[in-house]
């Protein structure tokens, strides 16, 4: 049988949604389908339609088609779920709950019904309950369900911390671990700079600000915008998800992930150190925290667990 390209399908056209199209018809992961509501079709078609006219110029065969119908989603390989209202400044991710936990549920029920077998990731805030009330409208395994905040916020922390030293991106690494929200913990015992910890090379008051400014990453950004949130990081940072699911290469990157059991919580999705790759969650790490870690996580997931008790009835 001939070998066909990959799909994904991106729900949501606006600027993370539009962006991650772009992203990963960039890197070739496959073709790509933008989805918004039939009121946003012609701003949806024509954003894709000006993406397609890129690929040329890029030297990418990746297709990139505009649509408000899931039949065009049809046996997505990897659907990413970006529908939804952003926060505009004075407001916490959490002001989204209601509004976006019902575009969840109608989101998801088309994606089951025209992607069953896909993987699916969602960005949609608040992220560690949008990706639980996916998961459970769903039905799908914990392993096929998604969710983004690690990666995004492990990239801001990254980014201070290269700048900091004044030595490349590429060779800082760190873990967040915890709620997408104010509470996340940047676990610096487990972060360093070309192999060396960051505790030998950064004063502690100074790592201390670091982690303030990562913990509230996104709201310097809504700050900025003044009408609207993050869409650059968040899309890259979804983008080198899909490649760790399509290419199969097990990633070691933070996750929004459903524990039973791990770092003691049960029925929760929360960011945590995961292995992605060609079944998704493939596992989760777990790692050993110190007395001071453990409070400061429990602190995250009484927040994430806020937030859920707000999640709309059934
Ligand atoms: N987890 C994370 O790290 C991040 C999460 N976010 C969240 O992602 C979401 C999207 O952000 P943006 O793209 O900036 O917002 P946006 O407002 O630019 O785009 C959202 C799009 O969703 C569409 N939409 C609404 N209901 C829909 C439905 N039922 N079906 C299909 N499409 C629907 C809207 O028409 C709009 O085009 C927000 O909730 C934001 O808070 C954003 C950045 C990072
Ligand atoms: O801050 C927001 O509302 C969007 C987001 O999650 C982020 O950029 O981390």
């Amino acid at each position: 049988m001939a070998i066909k390209r990959r799909k994904i399908s991106v729900i949501g056209s606006g600027f993370t949604g539009a962006t991650t199209a772009l992203m990963v018809a960039q890197k070739e992961l496959g073709d790509v389908v933008l989805l918004d509501i039939p009121n946003m079709e012609g701003p949806t078609k024509g954003k894709a339609l000006d993406m397609l006219e890129s690929t040329p110029v890029q030297g990418v065969d990746s297709t990139i088609t505009g649509t408000s119908s899931y039949e065009d989603t049809k046996d997505s390989d990897v659907v990413v779920i970006t529908a939804g209202i952003a926060r505009k400044p004075g407001m916490s991710r959490d002001d989204l709950v209601a509004t976006n936990a019902k575009i969840m549920k109608s989101v998801t029920k088309e994606v089951v019904k025209y992607s069953p077998n896909s993987y699916i990731i969602v960005l949609t805030n608040p992220a560690d309950a949008m990706t639980y009330t996916v998961y459970k409208e769903s039905g799908f395994p914990k392993n096929r369900v998604i969710g983004q905040s690690g990666v995004l916020d492990t990239a801001r922390f990254r980014t201070f911390v290269a700048q900091e030293l004044n030595v490349s991106v590429e060779d800082v690494t760190g873990f967040v671990l915890g709620g997408h929200g104010d509470d996340m913990v940047p676990l610096i015992r487990y972060s360093a700079a070309g192999g060396v910890p960051l505790t030998k090379l950064i004063a502690p008051e100074r790592i201390e600000e670091i982690v303030e400014r990562t913990r509230k990453g996104g709201g310097e950004i809504v700050g900025l915008l003044g009408n609207g949130s993050a869409y650059y990081a968040p899309a890259a940072s979804l983008t080198q998800m899909v490649e760790a699911i399509l290419k199969d290469k097990k990633r070691i990157i933070p996750t929004i992930a459903y524990l039973e059991g791990e770092y003691g919580q049960h029925d929760l999705y929360l960011g945590v150190p995961t292995i992605l790759g060609g079944d998704g969650i493939e596992k989760v790490i777990e790692l050993d925290l110190t007395e001071e870690e453990k409070a400061q996580l429990d602190k995250s997931v009484q927040s994430v667990r806020n937030v859920m008790a707000a999640l709309p009835a059934e």
